[in-house]
């Protein structure tokens, strides 16, 4: 889900049969999936060869009677407070559509929109009286492990590590995959431990997780969205506003106890020292700290839940992560660290 359009600022709308529609209401995001069949203007859509021939070639190899339906899936999202703008989107969707009619349920019934997450519940009856569909709810932490159970067997080169901006794939034994702990890290945390298909357990989580990241920073550097926040903290200087060991220990490590003198010990420990407002402290180093403290924190803690379970695995998930290298490499070092 790293490449998910912004639906709303896109202007071509989707002209083709969709069937197949799906939606994730979190607290954040609003994440939306459908398959859309192939036509024309479908396989034009491709810019991408590689991709478009894959999608070919899946279509027309299968070999057995089994009737296979041609197209490509389209992914998209919406931040959950404009959800209006959603719910334009799918009503220029035209949703009179194959695989939501319920030939069984009264006419105004008839149309079902599959929804996972809190929203699910929440706009339940704005989806109704807006667009006349009933939301089919699912539960979110089911449809999570299951989507990861499916991921990490179905699609090779879906997991990898990442350490010292080194990205390797991790191949997946399927009878070696359980147990795991599945770290999903969205507006807060939800730390899951799954032992088999449809057999988890929500074991942990924190509320100090994405929503953090953003509302917060957003308080605090004026930024006006998420990807101007991150891509600040792409450009700060953490020391200045986090109080390191060193800062401490007069420039020197804590080396009987395994402290560096450039491990933070207190973060944000630095604004309380000085004489300083603030809008003295730059947003890019502001916004770099606060991707720190929440990426080291929730490390520890998945960390901390694997060795209370005795897991050997830990995957880490959400739309906080986003393939971002240095929100990731900070969780590999927190995680390690311990
Ligand atoms: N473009 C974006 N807009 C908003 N939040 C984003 C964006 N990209 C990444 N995020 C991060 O992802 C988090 C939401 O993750 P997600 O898994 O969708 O959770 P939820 O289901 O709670 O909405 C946000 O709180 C934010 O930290
Ligand atoms: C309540 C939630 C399951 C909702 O999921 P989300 O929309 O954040 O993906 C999640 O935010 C969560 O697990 N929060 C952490 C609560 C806690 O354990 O402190």
């Amino acid at each position: 889900m790293d490449h998910l359009a912004d639906a709303s600022n896109q202007n071509s709308q989707p002209q083709t049969q969709i069937s197949h529609l799906a939606l994730d209401i979190g607290g954040s995001l609003i994440k939306l999936v459908y398959f859309c069949r192939y036509s024309d203007s479908c396989r034009d859509d491709y810019d991408d060869d590689e991709l478009r021939s894959q999608n070919d070639s899946l279509c027309s190899k299968r070999g057995n009677s089994r009737p296979v339906l041609e197209g490509r899936l389209h992914f998209a999202k919406f931040e959950t407070s404009k959800i209006n703008d959603c719910l334009e989107f799918l009503r220029s969707m035209k949703l009179r559509i194959g695989g939501f009619h319920e030939s069984t349920a009264p006419l105004s019934d008839k149309i079902f929109i599959k929804a996972t997450g809190g929203g699910a519940y929440k706009f339940a009856d704005l989806f109704k009286e807006k667009l006349g569909v009933s939301l089919d709810k699912e539960d979110e932490m089911e449809c999570l492990v299951t989507g990861s159970n499916f991921l990490l067997k179905a699609v090779h080169q879906e997991a990898f590590t990442y350490l010292d901006s080194q990205k390797e794939f991790v191949q997946i034994d399927p009878n070696d995959l359980y147990p795991y702990l599945l770290v999903n890290i969205g507006s807060g945390v939800s730390m899951i431990k799954v032992d088999g298909d449809g057999k988890f357990e929500r074991v942990s989580g924190t509320s100090l997780g994405g929503g953090t990241f953003w509302g917060l920073g957003r308080l605090l550097t004026k930024c006006k969205n998420f990807d101007e926040l991150l891509e600040l903290s792409h450009q700060g200087n953490n020391r200045v506003v986090d109080m390191l060991v060193g800062d401490i220990y007069g420039g020197t490590d804590y080396a009987k106890f395994g402290l560096s003198s450039t491990t933070i010990a207190s973060s944000f420990g630095k604004a309380i020292s000085d004489n300083k407002e603030l809008d003295d402290y730059q947003p890019e180093d502001v916004s770099r700290s606060l991707l720190r403290m929440i990426s080291n924190n929730i490390g520890q803690i998945s960390y901390l839940n694997a060795l209370r379970f005795g897991l050997k695995r830990i995957f880490f998930a959400g739309f906080f992560i986003r393939g971002h290298a240095y929100t990731m490499d900070t969780i590999s070092v927190a995680v390690n660290f311990w």
